[in-house]
């Protein structure tokens, strides 16, 4: 028992503020963080844990960079928010036009739902269209429209479709199934001139890691631009864990939209959604459609994605953080072999995840349901008491930071090693 959980449980329901945190899925109770540094996390008892979770990616260069943190404290120092511009929101956005193929504009918010929400509304009222297409399995946040066959927490707790979403608006979204080409075609052939957008996740991280066949992300565009529909990339979980475009700039795929989170805050609450100035140019006061924000463009969260920025700029970064991110995949891959579990990992980029099926490639929603879960629990706790920190819940991905050092990878596989003999 945990007396830090039970206290919470009395004023927060469930114990937590999301609710992939509350252990639900995977049963037991969830450890307290007291601190981090680098590739670790150190529970309310002290014990460290190697961490593959990462706030649910933003600490791409691990926890508590010296640079990050010292451009917040800095910032902080003058001041935590005016409601007013500031010089460096315009210095970030600059930075972030420069590094992702499809923004000539961006505007920022506090987190990535605000980034979905917005961009779907901009979508909507730039094509005077209502309906719009996800993909089963994709999480977009928690906004009304998105919360519609969703993945992530919401499909953990068996909510893909969330009651409080009112029918009148979840008939607008068209769900199809990801990685499946024709559907969309047909989808299209049916409505398409009645589609404000298609918004996806250009690699789906939240039905765990799931990559876009070849064709799926060039159907999507080769559509939009037949139908007048708006292409929304939604790169928060992705952007810049694929280099520092993101899957757009690591495919040569450019959407009319991109949303951004995680990793362009630093591990502060930002959001972002830019594109063409022509859609961009839609949004108050420039043009009709309504989005605004208090704390919008924070001047601290702003200090730590510029700080972030700049090391993701390093030379040399992206190679080490994919090396490693193969190393681990490959190295899971080989023990769960050893010990005769059926498993499969996926990796790319940055991002890796790895299922307990006998199918040898997962690239759907269904293979990723058919998986067996009590195999991942037993796995996930037997990690966690080891010293590993993983997503507790399967249908996570697990990310990769550049503080990973190859003996954290190495403690990882052996601890691994141990678990699935256990299985
Ligand atoms: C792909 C994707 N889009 C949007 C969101 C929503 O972001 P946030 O949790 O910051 O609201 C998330 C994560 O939660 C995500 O993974
Ligand atoms: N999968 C989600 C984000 O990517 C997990 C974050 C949350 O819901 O708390």
């Amino acid at each position: 028992m945990n007396p830090l959980f039970d206290q919470a449980k009395t004023v927060i329901p469930g114990g937590v503020n999301s609710p992939v945190r509350a252990f639900k899925a995977v049963g037991g109770e969830p450890i307290f963080i007291e601190r981090a540094e680098g590739a670790y996390l150190f529970d309310s008892n002290g014990k460290r844990y190697i961490d593959y979770v990462l706030s649910w990616g933003p600490m791409i260069a691990g926890h508590n960079h010296p640079d990050v943190l010292n451009a917040v404290i800095e910032k902080a120092q003058l001041g935590l928010s005016f409601g007013a511009p500031t010089e460096i929101e315009t210095t970030l956005a600059k930075e972030v036009i420069k590094l992702v193929p499809s923004l000539e504009k961006v505007r920022f918010v506090s987190s990535g739902t605000e980034a979905t929400m917005s961009a779907i509304r901009l979508a909507r009222g730039y094509t005077g269209r209502d309906k719009i297409v996800k993909f089963e399995g994709c999480y977009h946040g928690h906004s009304d429209s998105l919360l519609v066959k969703a993945g992530s927490g919401a499909l953990t707790f068996g909510v893909p479709s969330s009651p409080g979403v009112p029918a009148s608006i979840a008939d607008h979204t068209i769900t199809l199934s990801y990685n499946n080409a024709d559907q969309v075609r047909e989808a299209f052939k049916e409505a398409g001139e009645q589609i404000a957008c298609i918004i996806v996740e250009p690699v789906a991280g939240n039905m765990n890691c799931i990559p876009p066949e070849p064709g799926f992300l060039e159907t999507l565009r080769e559509v939009c631009d037949e139908y007048g529909t708006v292409l929304i990339f939604d790169e928060v979980m992705t952007g810049f864990r694929f280099g520092t475009g993101g899957v757009q700039g690591f495919t040569g795929i450019t959407p009319d939209l991109t949303c951004l989170g995680k990793v362009i805050g630093g591990g502060m609450p930002v959001g972002a959604f830019g594109g063409k100035t022509e859609i961009m140019d839609y949004i108050a006061p420039v043009g009709p459609v309504y989005q605004a924000g208090t704390l919008s463009g924070n001047p601290v969260s702003m200090a730590a994605g510029l700080a972030m920025m700049k090391l993701v700029q390093a030379d040399g970064f992206y190679e080490s953080l994919f090396a490693k991110t193969e190393k681990i995949a490959q190295g899971i891959q080989a023990v769960a072999n050893e010990a005769g579990i059926p498993f499969t990992v996926n990796h790319t980029g940055s991002m890796w995840g790895g299922f307990f099926t006998e199918e040898p490639k997962v690239s759907n929603y269904q293979q990723v349901m058919a998986c067996n879960n009590e195999q991942f629990n037993a796995f996930f706790h037997g990690m966690l008491e080891g010293g590993v920190n993983l997503a507790p819940a399967s249908y996570e991905a697990a990310f990769m930071s550049t503080a990973h050092s190859d003996a954290d990878i190495e403690e990882t596989l052996d601890i691994a090693r141990k678990v699935f003999k256990t299985l």
